[in-house]
């Protein structure tokens, strides 16, 4: 059996030829305008990058290399449930191709084969103050894990650049092995006095993970391999993976990279809205006084929220226009899970009030829920209430995708990211031609 790097090398030097001869027949040719509003706006919907692994369509969603959730929950190896296993995501944003059974598990055993996390990285998260927020502790356990880094020893023996892909493929398949451990251990120090678990090798991916945080639960391991997939990668934009490829195209090594974009995850515009939505539900159950609050109640909750100057965590989204595909996906997972929990219903119970209430804003560009939205309720529901954990979970599954993508950079030969900026003084020059 082919493995996952040969097979990957085979397409990334056809790409590298191809894209090399695209650039030199059509370099000048012109896809896209940039407007004055773009540049004072968060650079939205400006196409400056390369990213194969996935790419965004403000209506539908998300594909990766062209296929829609619902589509990977049908062809992807799934777990006895029937939930997608992450590893058939990796390999599938790595090679184009959907992998069999065989391939998956082939490359769950590669990953518990590399799995090891040095003894250092554990005391060093031993020295944080226990309250230090998980993702804090999060970005310094990967940031500890970095004297491991094979590009970094390789780079200052002399590597030249056609081996580059190579050495960030090795780091970047040790670090996704070895995350979960990592990610488990924050959460049993923060959360379960430091009674950590030990991998258990017969397990996938997701169910391992599950493992180590404390749970056996068939349902959560299950839920573990939907939400890993589904959060791994969101194209290159977004502020945790443009990240990533920023500071891995000046040849940082994917451990400085990746720790980068987990800083971007920590904001609670981004991947930290998961927390905050959770925080939001729960002290809107506390100032009401139910679990189980009417949709006026809510409505009125919301527009209190609103009129104290705040965001809905969970909902608008810098480029979807519609209901995000990870939030239905995950709807539709508690459906078929999960009966009568009153958080879930409160979830949905949001749903149907806070778009027209955002929409009534007239400035909200989209009403709609994103996949922060759910997730936290799914994971309260299987016991994990600590919610400044989730963005941890984010960063395990996002991992997938943005060294995904950082492998395939650098074999693309990708240069340093360097765009340019105007002062405000230019800008007004402009407007004044
Ligand atoms: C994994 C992810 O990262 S998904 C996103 C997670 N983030 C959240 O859920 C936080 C809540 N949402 C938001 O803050 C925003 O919708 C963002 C950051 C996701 C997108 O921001 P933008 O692209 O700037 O949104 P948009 O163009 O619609 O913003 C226009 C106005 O609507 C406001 N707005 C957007 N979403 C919301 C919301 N959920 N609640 C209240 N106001 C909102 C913006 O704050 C902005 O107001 P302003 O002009 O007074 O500053
Ligand atoms: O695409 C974005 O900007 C944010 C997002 O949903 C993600 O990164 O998953």
């Amino acid at each position: 059996m082919e493995s996952l790097k040969q097979k990957f090398a085979e397409k990334a030097i056809a790409l590298y030829q191809e894209l090399r001869e695209i650039n030199k027949a059509h370099g000048d040719l012109k896809v896209d305008e940039v407007t004055l509003g773009q540049i004072t706006g968060g650079a939205r919907s400006i196409k400056m990058m390369l990213w194969e692994t996935s790419q965004l369509d403000a209506i539908k969603g998300i594909r990766f290399r062209g296929y829609s959730i619902p589509e990977l929950k049908e062809l992807l190896p799934s777990g006895p449930q029937g939930e997608p296993k992450p590893e058939g995501l990796f390999w599938l944003m790595l090679t184009g191709e959907i992998p069999t059974a065989a391939e998956v598990d082939g490359l769950t055993a590669d990953w518990h084969a590399r799995a090891g996390v040095p003894d250092q990285v554990f005391k060093t998260l031993d020295s944080l103050p226990e309250d230090t927020h998980p993702m804090t502790q999060f970005t310094i356990g990967i940031m500890a894990m970095q004297p491991t880094s094979i590009f970094e020893r390789r780079y200052a023996e002399g590597m030249p650049k056609s081996e580059y892909w190579d050495a960030v493929y090795e780091d970047s398949m040790n670090l996704i092995a070895r995350l979960p451990r990592v990610a488990a251990y924050i959460y049993r120090r923060a959360f379960k006095g430091g009674k950590h678990i030990a991998p258990d090798t017969t397990l996938d991916y997701s169910a391992n993970y599950a493992h180590m945080l404390g749970s056996d639960d068939e349902d959560f391991r299950s839920l573990m391999r939907l939400y890993l997939t589904i959060h791994a990668d969101h194209e290159g934009g977004n502020a945790s993976a443009h990240t990533v490829n920023l500071v891995g195209s000046t040849l940082s090594d994917p451990y400085l990279s990746f720790a980068a974009g987990m800083n971007a995850l920590a904001g609670p515009l981004h991947g930290l809205a998961n927390q905050e939505v959770i925080k939001w539900i729960f002290e809107m159950i506390e100032a009401l006084g139910t679990d189980r609050p009417t949709k006026e109640q809510i409505a009125d909750y919301v527009n209190n929220t609103l009129a104290e100057g705040k965001v809905i965590p969970g909902y608008g989204h810098a480029v979807l226009r519609e209901p995000d595909p990870r939030f239905t996906a995950q709807r539709k997972f508690a459906e078929q899970y999960i009966k009568d929990s009153n958080l879930i219903t409160t979830v949905w119970n949001i749903f149907d009030v806070v778009p027209p209430i955002l929409e009534g804003l007239g400035k909200v560009k989209n009403p709609w829920p994103n996949v922060d939205a759910h997730s936290g309720a799914l994971l309260v529901h299987y016991g994990f209430r600590e919610y400044s954990y989730y963005t941890v979970l984010f960063g395990v599954s996002r991992a997938l995708g943005v060294l995904a993508a950082g492998i395939w950079s650098r074999a693309l030969g990708m240069p340093l990211e360097r765009p340019k900026s105007v002062t405000s003084d230019w800008l007004k020059a402009q407007v004044n031609k």
